[in-house]
């Protein structure tokens, strides 16, 4: 139930006071911080050591260590107030008056509630932390169940000043001395502009939205809903509740957020902090393997074939081949014996030892089955004297060094650039046309020296056969610093070609030249995977089986938070990944939340997305969209110059909003309208169909909505998507000649 301003002639005044009662117990909490500030810092200056010899002085060294950790705790907060204060909205936003059976009789308990908790000198609550649960009833209680709460208050502030409060009555009639006042906090919130960045919503989240939040630290919270309802915000503060209810065990263990691309990241990277948590690890899925960045998308198609399971058939046999240039005979006078080993022998003795072992830590194993095979060889003399000189024979270093060096999993991938190879390797789990892909993506990669989102999840497939690479082992057969090199041919180095690549090969090992676009594409070194205690998905449904797999390995003992829309896919075999994601969970319960309301769009703006995406999806999840602007989008066929209709929309809907803007054409015409980025003082923004997952704009352009279905075969759902994405303003322009335009 929420007071209308109506109702109250002098609400002037009454707000006015009401403010002015806020602002003074604000006041005392930030004067608060600031005494546990200079208080910490001084406790900090006269060390501990003081506290335990001053028997004679005012401080116990008891009442010292709990005074220090008192201390340490607000000098916490207060360095976190510091920073909230500078970038955020107020450190305190609610306020919580309950009924008498929470208190004395005659007095009523009133709990604040802020972004964390601050007590005063005799450790009574002045501010109770919005994680803690004392203030789940702030988002919990409603008229119907109030939780003992008669009145519940968002308090708006800016900064540490206290600018309107809006209040939300629980009871059917207030008492007497309990003033009402306010619209309502979630409609000013919903209705105001939007930045670049996600802002976090703890002052104003819903009940059902609070549960998902608050949900069970163990197993998979799975949370579902349409467009705009919230899941992502939702998720993220539930990292924050998570990282507040077991700090130890999600501070420790890691929380790891993965999100579709680095603009998403961007986008949300302000709502931890803003909440007083810094401590997660936030990653698009093509920054997911240290040592590999990739941002470039592949053709949904090829993206396709890298995705799916089958590929991994592949990359098991690229893994178990002999390394580029590795020697197909051993040749070798081992204690007086001319020893021999050929290519079948060698190609026998690789498959057993990779058989338990990963190769990159399998050298000794490697080592020891070839000192073996040679013994067997020759048979004669004595067995030790044979091994013996085996193992201080330089022949055999330098054969091992060529033939089981330590292997990088991307140089693996990049030996797939012939189409019969990979299809050879694949053995029939892929087309022609699909090993092609494959082939001409690696080339593709080798030009421009840049991996793609969807290689990481194969380079990471890789890396989890072959083990890490092995530091020592590595330098040996490390990249040569070419500048070192005045003499090439002196050290065996040759200039060869190779599918059109210049590449350098060794007489043992094929090593690779200082080529651009090849050595951007191998530096770095990969690590190992970094395990954490919870995995947080946003954009589920767009994570190819291969993807899933990769999280699988960043998350084998976590548990889980995974967010999505199946209406927004862009990926098409949702079985194959379901799969995969239910094997990257194991055994862990699920636990479902839907959220069914949009707080994004306008209703108008969604009932448009909506007649788009129904006729194509006709079970997609659709949300009710809450407020109303009475303006619908603009729509409009245009000819002539895109360039001067863009402009002309551009410039209506920069008088009309005062935030964000997105221009959102197809792929092919994002380069000619470039131009706009960054214009109206950096509030506009010109962005592909597929960057917009998951990001929000005050107002967006969709240049050719046809064409954005045309070119992604997600189709209609990406450009659901694009549709999803304004908040108060849309206009959609259609080239009358879209070709020619
Ligand atoms: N309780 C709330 N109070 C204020 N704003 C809210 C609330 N819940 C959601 N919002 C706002 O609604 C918008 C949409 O939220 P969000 O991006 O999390 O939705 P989503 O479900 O992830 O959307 P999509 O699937 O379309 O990417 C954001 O601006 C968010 O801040």
């Amino acid at each position: 139930m929420t007071a209308s301003s109506s109702l109250r002639p002098d609400l002037g005044d009454v707000a006015a006071t009401e403010v002015a009662a806020e602002q003074a117990h604000v006041d005392r909490v930030y004067a608060e911080l600031a005494k546990a500030d200079a208080r910490a810092a001084s406790v900090a200056a006269e060390g501990l050591a003081r506290g335990r010899t001053d028997r004679t002085g005012d401080v116990r060294d008891e009442e010292m260590t709990g005074l220090f950790e008192r201390d340490a705790l607000m000098y916490a907060a207060a360095r976190r107030r510091a920073t909230l204060e500078k970038q955020y909205e107020g450190l305190v936003f609610g306020r919580l008056d309950l009924g008498e059976e929470h208190s004395e009789p005659g007095e009523r308990e009133v709990r604040h509630i802020g972004r964390l908790g601050v007590r005063d000198d005799d450790y009574e609550p002045l501010v109770i932390d919005w994680r803690a649960p004392a203030a789940a009833a702030f988002y919990r209680a409603t008229p119907v169940e109030p939780m003992g709460v008669l009145r519940r208050r968002v308090l708006r502030c800016s900064g540490s000043r206290v600018i309107g409060v809006e209040d939300d009555l629980m009871v059917p009639e207030a008492p007497e001395d309990l003033v009402v006042v306010g619209d309502g906090a979630l409609m000013a919130a919903l209705t105001r502009s939007r930045g670049r960045q996600m802002r976090d919503i703890v002052a104003t989240i819903q009940a059902h939205q609070d549960a998902a939040i608050r949900a069970t630290s163990r197993g998979v919270v799975e949370i579902s809903g349409g467009p705009g309802t919230g899941k992502t915000v939702v998720a993220l503060h539930r990292a924050a509740y998570l990282l507040y209810s077991e700090r130890r065990r999600f501070e420790s263990g890691g929380i790891l957020v993965v999100g579709p691309s680095a603009a998403y990241t961007a986008y949300i990277e302000r709502v931890l902090p803003s909440l007083g948590e810094d401590s997660v690890a936030l990653r698009a899925l093509g920054d997911l393997v240290d040592g590999v960045t990739a941002t470039r998308m592949d053709h949904p198609e090829v993206a396709a074939v890298k995705g799916s399971l089958r590929i991994r058939r592949l990359l098991a046999r690229a893994a178990g081949r002999p390394p580029e240039g590795a020697p197909t005979v051993f040749r070798a006078f081992i204690a007086g014996h001319a020893v021999r080993l050929d290519e079948p022998q060698l190609a026998g003795l690789r498959k057993r030892v990779l058989r338990g072992h990963a190769h990159n830590l399998a050298t000794d194993q490697a080592r020891e089955a070839l000192a073996q095979a040679a013994w067997e060889s020759v048979r004669l003399g004595e067995r030790e004297h044979f091994l013996d000189a085996f193992d201080s024979s330089r022949d055999v270093d330098e054969f091992m060094a060529a033939w089981w060096p330590q292997v990088d999993p991307r140089e693996v991938l990049l030996r797939l650039v012939d189409t019969d190879d990979v299809s050879r390797l694949a053995g029939g789990v892929l087309t022609h046309d699909e090993a092609a892909a494959v082939a001409v993506s690696n080339r593709e990669a080798l030009e421009e020296g840049t991996w793609s989102v969807a290689d990481v999840a194969l380079i990471d497939d890789l890396a989890a056969r072959l083990g890490p690479v092995q530091e020592a082992a590595a330098e040996e057969v490390g990249f040569y610093d070419i500048e070192e090199l005045d003499d090439l041919g002196a050290h065996g180095v040759q200039d060869v070609q190779v599918g059109g690549m210049s590449r350098m090969a060794t007489r043992s090992n094929a090593v690779i030249t200082p080529v651009d676009a090849r050595e951007r594409l191998l530096q770095g070194r990969i690590e190992r995977p970094t395990s954490y205690a919870h995995v947080l998905v946003d954009e589920a449904q767009d994570l190819s089986p291969m993807q899933w797999r990769m999280l699988g390995r960043r998350g084998r003992s976590a548990s889980w938070t995974v967010v999505g829309d199946a209406a927004q896919a862009s990926w098409g075999d949702l079985g194959e990944a379901l799969e995969a994601r239910r094997a990257a969970y194991g055994s862990l319960p699920i636990q479902s939340f839907h959220m069914d309301t949009n707080y994004r769009n306008a209703r108008e703006i969604f009932d448009y997305a909506r007649r788009v995406i129904l006729p194509v999806v006709p079970d997609a999840d659709i949300p009710n969209a809450v407020r109303e602007t009475g303006i619908d989008p603009r729509e409009m066929v245009i000819d002539g110059s895109v360039e001067r209709h863009v402009g002309m929309a551009l410039e209506e809907l920069l008088q009309e909003v005062d935030g964000s803007i997105a221009i959102i054409p197809p792929t092919r015409w994002h380069d000619r309208l470039r131009v706009f980025d960054g214009a109206g003082d950096g509030r506009v923004q010109v962005i592909d169909p597929l960057s917009t997952k998951g990001l929000e704009w005050d107002a967006t352009i969709v240049l050719d909505p046809e064409g954005i279905a045309q070119e992604s075969p997600g189709g209609a759902r990406v450009l659901y998507v694009v549709l999803t994405r304004a908040a108060h303003r849309m206009s959609v322009l259609r080239p009358h000649n879209p070709t020619s335009a």
